[in-house]
C-alpha cells in the first residue's frame, strides 16, 4: 500500500534520478531456481589495488608487502598487487615480490593497466620475470562515460579496447614469465548490454582463450545502480552469451553504494560467475568493494569450506585494521565487535539454552538461536563476547555470566531476584556491567550475609534428634541457640525460628562444588517462603560444604530484613535472646 507523501518535504528533487542500467534481454532467470552456492568461487583479493587506491594514505612499501603475506597467510591464490604504472611504490612493490621470489608457488599475482600504451609497456617491465601472474586490462564502457569523459562512439570505445588487448598480448610474449589475460568492462552495470557483450567478445577474439590458456572476463558493479537480481540477470545474460565461454573464467567485482555488494557476488555466482573479486572487510572506493570476509564466512555458515581461513579473525582484523588505518565497524558483520553479543534478555535466555543444548550432544547441527556460526569458528571467546549485561538483560544472560565466569549454577527460581537487582543497577548507572561486578552484586546480596545474626559456628550433640547447638553473635554479643531437628539444618533452622521468633517454610535447598582441589568450595543455595507468601534466597560458600548450607540459612534469614533486624531489637530489649558472653 502506498503511503501519501504529500507533505512529507525534503527530497522532491528524486525526480533528477533516472535508473542508469540496463536489464539484459531474458526470458529465462536460471539463478532463480537455485537456493544457495554449492562451492567456494575462486576468490582475488584486490585490496592491494583497488583497496588501496581508496586508503587517504596509500600503504607503503613495507606495508604492501606486510598485506600481501597477510593474504597468503589468508589463503588467496589470486592476489592483485598493484597498479605498477601508478607510482614509484607501485613498481617498486612488484619488483620486490619478484626478484625476491616472494610469491610462492601457488599463488598468482595481478596486475592492473588502462588500456593506453605507455601504461601497458610500463606495466610489463615491471612484471618482467613474474612466474605467474595476469595482466588485467579495463577501459570505461558505460553510456556515461562514453558521452561524457571519452566522448567517443561505441566503436571506437571498442578500439580502445582491441588495441589493448593486442598490445597486452605482443608484450606478453615479448617478456619474460608466464602471464594470463583479464579484461574488464570498466562501469559495466552502466552499460548497455549488448555492447558490454560487443566489446567483451572483441577482446576474446583477440585473445582466443584456450583450456590451457583461459581468459578472465571481469564484469563489475563499479558503481552499484542497480538491485541485486538486476546484475544476477546482467551476469547471467553475458555468462550464456560470451564467445569462447568454456575457456572463459567469468568474475564478478561487486562496489557497495547500494549497500548491496554482497547480494550482488553471491546472486552473481548463483547466476553463473566462478570468481569472485572483493576485499578484507570491504575496504575500496567510497563504500567500498564487497567484502570476501563476509562472502566466505556466509558460505561457512550453510556448511560449504570457503577455502579461506579465518580462523583467527581477530588478529585478521587487527592487522587489516594497522596496515590500511581503517576501521572496521562494531557491527560489521562476523568480525564486528558486538556481532555475537547480546544485550537483551530474551535473546540471553534463548542463546544461552541453546548452548546448553548444543553441549548435551555436539553431533547436533549448529542452530542457536540468534547465532548465525559458533563465534569460536572465528576465533571468537563466549566468555565476554556473547553475553554482555546491561538495563536490557535478563535473568537468563545474568546466570549464564555467573555460571561461565564464576562456576554459580543459580537455582532458576534465584535468577529472577537476582536478575531485576543487576538490571536496576545498571539502569541506574547507566553503564554495562561488567561480570565481575555482577559477582560482586551477587555476593553483596546473597552470599554469606551475617548482619543482623551473625552465624558463629554450630555443635551437634547427638544423630538421634539431632540435638544441634548454633552459636551467633548478634550487635556483638555471642549466643548459643539448641534444637532439635530430623536433621542437622533442620535442627539449626528450628533453632532461629524458635529464638529470633520468624516463621517461614518451604525450605529448599540445592548445592555444588565451584572451582577443584584445595581451593574449591561448596557453594549452597537456600530458599524459605515467609509468613507473607513471598520467597527470598540466600546463599552459602565454604570449603566445608554442610557450613556452607548454614550460611546459606543465616544469609536468607537475614535477608528477612526488616523482619529480622526488627525482631532482633525487639527480642534483645526484652531480654529472651540468651547472652553468653555479652
Ligand atoms: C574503477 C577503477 O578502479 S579503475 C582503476 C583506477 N585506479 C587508478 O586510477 C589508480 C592509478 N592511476 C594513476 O596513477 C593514474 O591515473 C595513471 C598513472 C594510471 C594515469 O595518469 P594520467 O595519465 O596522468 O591521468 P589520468 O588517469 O587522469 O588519465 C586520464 C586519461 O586517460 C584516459 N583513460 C582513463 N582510463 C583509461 C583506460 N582504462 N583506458 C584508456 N584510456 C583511459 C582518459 O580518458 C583520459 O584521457 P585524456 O587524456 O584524453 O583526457
Ligand atoms: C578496474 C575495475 C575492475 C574496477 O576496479 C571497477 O570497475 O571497480
Amino acid at each position: 500500500m502506498s503511503q501519501n507523501t504529500d507533505n512529507v518535504v525534503g527530497m522532491q528533487n528524486c525526480d533528477k534520478y533516472a535508473r542508469e542500467y540496463f536489464m539484459p534481454p531474458v526470458t529465462s532467470l536460471k539463478w532463480t531456481q537455485k537456493e544457495y552456492i554449492t562451492e567456494a568461487p575462486m576468490w582475488c583479493s584486490v585490496d592491494l589495488r583497488d583497496g588501496n587506491q581508496a586508503l587517504v594514505v596509500p600503504m607503503n612499501l613495507e606495508e604492501k608487502l606486510q598485506y600481501f603475506q597477510l593474504l597468503v597467510s589468508i589463503g588467496f591464490k589470486e592476489i592483485e598487487v598493484g597498479f605498477p604504472a601508478a607510482s614509484e611504490t607501485e613498481f617498486a612493490f612488484l619488483r620486490t615480490l619478484i626478484e625476491q621470489d616472494l610469491i610462492p608457488d601457488d599463488v598468482t599475482i595481478q596486475v592492473l593497466t588502462q588500456s593506453r600504451d605507455h601504461i601497458i609497456r610500463k606495466t610489463f617491465e615491471a612484471l618482467h620475470g613474474a612466474k605467474r601472474a595476469i595482466v588485467h586490462l579495463y577501459n570505461s564502457t558505460s553510456r556515461a562515460q562514453r558521452e561524457q569523459v571519452f566522448r567517443k562512439s561505441r566503436q571506437e570505445i571498442i578500439d580502445i579496447a582491441v588495441s589493448g588487448a593486442e598490445l597486452v598480448q605482443a608484450c606478453a610474449a615479448q617478456t619474460p614469465g608466464n602471464f594470463q589475460f583479464q579484461y574488464s568492462p570498466e562501469s559495466f552495470t552502466g552499460t548497455e548490454m549488448d555492447f558490454a557483450l560487443d566489446i567483451c567478445n572483441h577482446v576474446l577474439d583477440v585473445w582466443r582463450p584456450t583450456p590451457e590458456h583461459k581468459v578472465i572476463i571481469n564484469l563489475p558493479a563499479t558503481v552499484s545502480m542497480s538491485m541485486p537480481h538486476v546484475y544476477a540477470s546482467q551476469i547471467e545474460f553475458m555468462s550464456e552469451h560470451l564467445k569462447h565461454r568454456e575457456n572463459v573464467t567469468l568474475s564478478v567485482h561487486p562496489h557497495n553504494d547500494r549497500g548491496t555488494g554482497v547480494a550482488d557476488a553471491e546472486l552473481g555466482v548463483l547466476a553463473g560467475a566462478q570468481r569472485v573479486e572483493g576485499t578484507l572487510f570491504g575496504n575500496g572506493e567510497r563504500t567500498g568493494n564487497v567484502d570476501i570476509v563476509t562472502l566466505a564466512l556466509n558460505l561457512f555458515a550453510h556448511g560449504v569450506n570457503p577455502r579461506l581461513n579465518f580462523a583467527n579473525l581477530p588478529a585478521i582484523r587487527a592487522a587489516y585494521e594497522r596496515l590500511t588505518n581503517m576501521e572496521v565497524g562494531k557491527r560489521h558483520p562476523y568480525a564486528g565487535e558486538l556481532v555475537f553479543t547480546a544485550f537483551s534478555g530474551s535473546h540471553q535466555d534463548a542463546i544461552a539454552k541453546g548452548m546448553k543444548w548444543r553441549e548435551e550432544d555436539e553431533r547436533r547441527y549448529w542452530s542457536v538461536p540468534y547465532l548465525l556460526i559458533d563465534p569460536k569458528d572465528v576465533g571468537r571467546a563466549y566468555e565476554g563476547d556473547i553475553i554482555r549485561i546491561n538495563s536490557q538483560s535478563g535473568k537468563g544472560g545474568i546466570g549464564y555470566i555467573l555460571e561461565q565466569h564464576f562456576g554459580i549454577d543459580l537455582p532458576a527460581e534465584m535468577r529472577e531476584g537476582l536478575g531485576y537487582r543487576v538490571k536496576s543497577v545498571s539502569d541506574r548507572l547507566h553503564k554495562e556491567l561488567l561480570p565481575r561486578e555482577i559477582y560482586d552484586i551477587f555476593i553483596e546480596e546473597f552470599v554469606n550475609l551475617n548482619a543482623p545474626v551473625e552465624f558463629v559456628g554450630y555443635h551437634v550433640a547427638n544423630q538421634v534428634d539431632y540435638l544441634t547447638s548454633v552459636t551467633v553473635r548478634i550487635d556483638g554479643c555471642v549466643m548459643e541457640w539448641t534444637s532439635t531437628g530430623n536433621g542437622r539444618l533442620d535442627a539449626i533452622s528450628r533453632a532461629i525460628q524458635q529464638n529470633l521468633g520468624v516463621a517461614y517454610s518451604n525450605l529448599v535447598y540445592k548445592e555444588h562444588a565451584k572451582g577443584v582441589g584445595s581451593a574449591s568450595q561448596a557453594v549452597s543455595y537456600i530458599g524459605i517462603t515467609s509468613s507473607d507468601g513471598t520467597r527470598h534466597w540466600g546463599c552459602g560458600m565454604d570449603a566445608d560444604i554442610f557450613t556452607s548450607s548454614v550460611k546459606a540459612l543465616f544469609s536468607v534469614v537475614n535477608k528477612l530484613r526488616p523482619a529480622v533486624s526488627d525482631l532482633v531489637q525487639e527480642r534483645s530489649s526484652a531480654g529472651p535472646i540468651r547472652s553468653l558472653y555479652g
